[in-house]
Formats: C-alpha cells, structure tokens, sequence
C-alpha cells in the first residue's frame, strides 16, 4: 500500500533544515545531524536544500523529506527549484516531496510553471509537488495547476507580496479557506503561539525553520534582547 504522506503530516511541525554556503552549520553532516534531534523532537517531516543534504538526511533519518534546490541564474529571481533539472536532482535524492517556486516572477529558462509542473509529473511522477508561493492569486493558480501542497514560504520575499517581520498568517487562513489543496504554513514563524495560530488559521502542517535550525538567528534574537533589557535596566 503505498503511505499517504501528505495524511501522515497533517498537524505536524516540519523541520526546515538548510545551511547555505558561509554559514556556520553548512554542510550535509551537520543538517543530518540537525534533522535526527528535529525527528528525536517529534518532527513530522524534514525541509532541506540540495541534493546532498536531501540524500545524507534520508540516509539518517527516515521522515518524509520536502527537498528543494536553491540555484541562482542570471536574469532571474527565482531560486527555489527554478528548473526541471534541479526538481529531478531533487527527486533522484530521494526526496518524496519537491517545493518549488511558484510565484509569478518570471522563470529562468523561460518556461512556465505549468511546463514545469507537467515535465515534473511526466519524469518523476513518484514525487508530489510543494507550490512555494507569495500571495493569494498565486497560491490559487498553483492550485489550479494540480499541485499537492501550497506552502506560504515566499510571501515577503518577492516585491510584490506583502512585507512585515511576522509570519503570513492571513494568507494561510485565505489559501486554506479554499479548501482546494492543503496548505503550509511557512516562513518566521519564531514562537509556538504563532504556530498554533497558523494551525487555527486552517493550515494543514506548519514549517518551522530558522527558529529551530540557525543558532546564529536564535543567538542574535537572544543577544539582542538581552542588550536592550540591560540597557533599560541601566538607564534607570
Ligand atoms: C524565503 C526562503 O528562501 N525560504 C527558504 C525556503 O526553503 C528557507 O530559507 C527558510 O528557512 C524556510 O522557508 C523556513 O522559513 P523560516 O526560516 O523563516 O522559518
């Protein structure tokens, strides 16, 4: 029989393990590392970057993997899993789940989301497809495009969605009150309070990365807060 994973994660944290280039914790050790104590913690599932990491974290651990490719080209602001290659590479890895940019901003080997959706089932049918979106219109086009999940991962990251420092709980709420598709939530969800809202807010799982997996944030987050207090402290 094969498993309904996208049943298993229902009201589940996922683990957001990614470390680029330059960061402390890069490297494919450290996120399997890194995704075995998020799996002792009762994760749900695991989001990491690369082909490599996908590979060393199902070689460790045995969570559903959400895996993506972050690759820059040139003329072109799309970066999560921008082409078929890196979606295939992804699936090759092992990854059960490929997310992928799903935003309107213009791609760059000129295809459409939809070429790319209907290339991505035609080669890899195994793997179901995570919609990285920005707004509400492109969650509801990837939607229309038969994706399996719609995940708010971009909304602040592209100029036309909105911008704020908290988690995009309203378009969570506005994508699953659709009850099309199932949606992540996705993206500076930093307290458990947040997360419980998001899943109020309809979601079907919530994805959680920095807040667990870059101490450096988690550091700069505390040490700053600790300064301010201890300014105020003195200033009385
Ligand atoms: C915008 C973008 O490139 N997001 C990436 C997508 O995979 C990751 O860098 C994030 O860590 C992930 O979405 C989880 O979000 P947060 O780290 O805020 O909990």
């Amino acid at each position: 029989m094969t498993r309904n994973l996208i049943e298993e994660i229902a009201g589940g944290l996922i683990v957001s393990c990614q470390a680029l280039e330059g960061e402390p914790l890069y490297g494919p050790e450290f996120m399997a590392a890194m995704a075995v104590a998020a799996a002792e913690g009762g994760a749900a599932a695991i989001r990491a970057n690369t082909p490599q990491d996908v590979k060393a974290i199902k070689r460790a651990c045995d969570l559903p993997m959400i895996g993506l490719y972050k690759k820059h080209y040139p003329d072109s602001d799309v970066y999560i899993t921008p082409t078929l290659r890196e979606a295939q590479e992804i699936a090759e890895a092992g990854a059960e789940f490929v997310a992928l940019d799903a935003t309107s901003l213009p791609r760059p080997d000129g295809r459409s989301l939809a070429e790319l959706i209907a290339s991505i089932r035609e080669t890899c049918p195994q793997v179901r497809i995570v919609a990285d979106v920005s707004t509400f219109e492109e969650g509801v086009a990837a939607m229309k495009l038969g994706v399996d999940l719609v995940s708010t991962t971009l909304s602040g990251y592209t100029p036309h969605s909105l911008q704020q420092e908290e988690p995009d709980i309203e378009l969570v709420r506005r994508l699953a009150a659709l009850r099309e598709v199932p949606v992540l939530a996705e993206g500076r969800i930093w307290t458990v309070e947040q997360g419980a809202a998001c899943l109020l807010a309809g979601a079907h799982a919530v994805v959680v990365g920095t807040a667990i997996t870059r101490p450096q944030e988690i550091t700069r987050r505390f040490a700053g807060a600790i300064r301010s207090a201890s300014q105020r402290e003195f200033a009385q």
